[in-house]
């Protein structure tokens, strides 16, 4: 299979040819690679791991020659569209900002699909999990590995009716993750009790074989309560629970994973909640490992709000130790995540655990007063609760009596908890008792197997090997659909992945979704109504509003809109100017040495931004004063016609305006502004106008009387490239 090229798209054919013969290239789930005191760009990192190979830095890297420091938790990003095969994209882009863990949602549903489905339907919030689909993400997660420079952990869900299936499917495929947890099949699933721990018991047993990372389901129970923090002492009950009985079904510690939540957000007082319950959780579970998710349940369509939670989530994950960093998408509150919202939680996680590196050299969590009271009263509610459990007869008889889930804070109880009857729930009675000389041929297989009556040791061996030993075994169906696969899909859009023809999406190829943000001055519900329109008035069809937020119950609101275009564009008809030429330091020095390149500079206006501008100037920025241009830097809050009375007193060759502050366009005003007077006092033709600012474009700044605009990516450099060049241009007389 040849390599990904960061600069060309992956090969989604490629990627689906020859399925049948593709064998995962390992087992099992890898941790990152913690690196002591790690030296990278000028500083020096306590919590951080190996830098990946390529990778895409938060903005703000670009102020640090591009450094992406990655943080020591392995960074979860969820995904599924209900189209593996755009997911697979998705997928490229999380691990370029980060991910290393991807975790796909299934279809609506497929807990209850009593066996494994094949082929590649689309799903409906996530993606039927077959041997295909899971093959060709499997494999994509090889190339994609290759290009950041570090394993990917694949990973979907094995609860569910089926599970037992999913597992054999998943050990054989090279899965290496997996959610599996008998409660949640219970309390969210309506799966029969005693079902749920036999099919569980057989497939960690799997599990474990396949050396996968296991993560449970007591998040489940913080979204489902009616107050998630007063399910705290339960939560400890089911981490227990399923821990214990994962370790005695065959999987390691080591790869057992709480799925904890801080259950609340604000504006609820949350570290007063979210933190003791983290470090009692810690404090229970020392040989386990934490599995942080982000609070789902207190979630809105404001990104905004969703991200300061899941920074807050953090600092509790750094405060009190975290494995697996797992991300929410900002938009899971309204709908399925977009492309862009994943690459936001990436990036949030990433930022925030990076930005708090060496935070408990610095900090710690006080041994006195509320917190370790706090902590030991969610012990004690749990132990409480976990005693009250066994005295009423133990897990089947507790949630018969609604034990779980209830809304009470244990051991207050309302009596509104799940209750699930021992005998009641899908696949209710479908547990038989082996026979006496019961055995099956088979590798990891749960309970009595009865090899001995054959005198072999591996039950697998009687056969030559099972699936687990001889992959050759493995019976792969592609396709069972002639109608909803990859391959109609594909072909449905194909002239978007093969021609040079584009349309907006925000999770499937070409879906033509676009997102508007408006403010409205006026009330919500009108706003709504307004925005709509507006949106029709774009040409949006569909539109629907998705988010928004009162700024005054009168005075205004502001509305996100979805809605679809109808068109699209073909790239061979833009007219991209080329990038400006950028010129060697020695190209640059040897055309000052020839022309004269006297400059006055400053900010313009009454902006008093000037870090800009100084980094443009100064030597020890790179800047134009390395190249031997002479600066007279005039500071800031510069009237324009100051800038150019100097530009006439010192008979300078150029002006350099910065100009950040955009309100009301001023920055363009002050342009036009420098140019006109430039006109005004018969200098134009002689000097070079320049100016720069975090929204300038130079399209725009040419458009307003400047030789050249320059943005927030520019530098020093590019700035003496244009200079010199512009100038050579006008001693020749162009
Ligand atoms: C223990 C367990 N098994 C299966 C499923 C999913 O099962 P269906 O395919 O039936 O939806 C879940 C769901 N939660 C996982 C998403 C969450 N955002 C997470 O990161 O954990 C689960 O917790």
């Amino acid at each position: 299979m040849k390599k990904l090229i960061p600069t060309e798209k992956m090969d989604i054919r490629e990627i689906l040819s020859d399925l049948e013969n593709y064998r995962p290239k390992r087992r099992g789930w890898t941790w990152r690679k913690k690196v002591k005191n790690l030296k990278m760009g000028a500083f020096e990192f306590t919590d951080c791991s190996e830098p990946l190979k390529n990778s895409i830095g938060i903005p703000a890297s670009r102020y640090f020659d591009n450094l992406d420091p990655q943080p020591a938790e392995v960074i979860t990003t969820e995904i599924a569209s209900g189209r593996f095969e755009d997911d697979i994209r998705r997928m490229r882009m999380a691990a370029w900002h980060g991910a290393d863990h991807l975790m796909v949602i299934r279809t609506a549903g497929q807990s209850h699909f009593d066996g494994l489905i094949e082929g590649t339907p689309q799903g409906i919030g996530g993606v039927p999990i077959t041997r295909k689909q899971v093959r060709a993400q499997r494999k994509a997660c090889d190339l994609i590995e290759e290009e950041v420079g570090r394993p990917i952990n694949y990973h979907s869900y094995v609860s569910g009716v089926a599970g037992p299936d999913v597992a054999v499917m998943f050990a054989e495929e090279g899965v290496n993750g997996a959610h599996q947890d008998p409660q949640y099949n219970v309390l969210y699933r309506n799966i029969n009790m005693i079902r749920s721990f036999i099919d569980a018991a057989e497939s960690k047993k799997i599990m474990g074989w396949a050396e996968m990372a296991q993560i449970d389901g007591a998040h489940n129970a913080n979204a489902t309560a009616r107050d998630a923090w007063k399910v705290m002492p339960e939560l400890m009950v089911q981490h227990g629970l399923n821990s214990i009985f994962s370790y005695k079904s065959g999987i390691k510690k080591e790869n057992i994973c709480l799925s904890t939540v801080p259950p609340t957000a604000a504006p609820a007082p949350s570290m007063k909640f979210d933190l003791p319950y983290a470090v009692a959780l810690r404090d229970l579970f020392t040989e386990y490992k934490m599995r942080a998710q982000m609070n789902t349940k207190y979630i809105t369509s404001s990104s905004r709000e969703a991200t300061v939670t899941h920074v807050m989530n953090m600092m509790i994950s750094r405060l009190t130790s975290a494995d697996i960093q797992s991300t929410i998408t900002p938009d899971e509150g309204r709908n399925v995540p977009w492309h862009v919202y994943n690459i936001e939680a990436c990036d949030t996680a990433k930022q925030t655990l990076v930005g708090l590196d060496g935070l408990l050299e610095m900090v710690e969590v006080r041994k006195d007063g509320y917190l370790p009271k706090m902590v030991r009263e969610l012990k004690e509610r749990a132990v409480l609760y976990l005693e009250e459990m066994m005295e009423t007869g133990g897990y089947f008889e507790a949630v018969e009596k609604g034990f779980f889930v209830d809304s009470g804070n244990y051991p207050e109880k309302n009596g509104d908890g799940i209750g699930r009857k021992k005998d009641g729930g899908v696949g209710a009675g479908r547990v038989f008792t082996r026979d006496e000389d019961y055995m099956a041929p088979v590798t990891g297989h749960f309970g009595n197997n009865n090899i001995d009556q054959y005198g072999a040791t591996n039950p697998a061996d009687l056969i030559g090997g099972c699936t687990f030993e001889d992959p050759d075994k493995i019976v792969y169906i592609d396709e069972l659909d002639d109608v909803d696969n990859v391959n109609v899909r594909m072909a449905e859009n194909e002239e978007y992945r093969s021609t040079s023809k584009i349309k907006p999406e925000v999770e499937w190829l070409a879906d033509g979704t676009v997102q508007i943000e408006l403010f409205l001055p006026t009330s919500q519900r009108v706003a709504e109504f307004a925005a709509i329109e507006f949106a029709k008035k774009m040409n949006l069809t569909n539109p629907e509003v998705i988010h928004s937020e009162v700024m005054h119950i009168s005075e205004g609101t502001r509305v996100q809109v979805k809605g679809k275009v109808e068109f699209d564009l073909d790239l061979n008809s833009l007219v991209i100017p080329p990038e400006p030429e950028v010129m060697s330091d020695d190209e640059i020095r040897e055309l000052v040495e020839k022309y004269d390149m006297k400059i006055v500079a400053g900010t313009v206006g009454e902006d008093e931004h000037s870090v800009g501008l100084r980094e443009v100037i100064d030597i020890k920025h790179g800047g134009v004063e390395k190249f031997g241009m002479e600066v007279e830097y005039l500071g800031t809050s510069v009237p324009c016609e100051k800038l150019i009375d100097a530009a006439v007193e010192l008979n300078a060759d150029v002006v350099l305006a910065s100009t950040i502050i955009s309100h009301d366009d001023v920055h363009y005003k002050n342009m036009k502004k420098l140019h006109e007077l430039a006109i005004e006092k018969g200098i134009r033709d002689k000097i070079i106008i320049c100016a720069g600012g975090t929204q300038v474009t130079p399209e725009i700044a040419r458009k307003n009387g400047m030789d050249e605009g320059f943005s927030k990516n520019d530098r020093g450099v590019n700035v003496a490239s244009f200079l010199v060049k512009r100038k050579k241009e006008m001693m020749a007389g162009k």
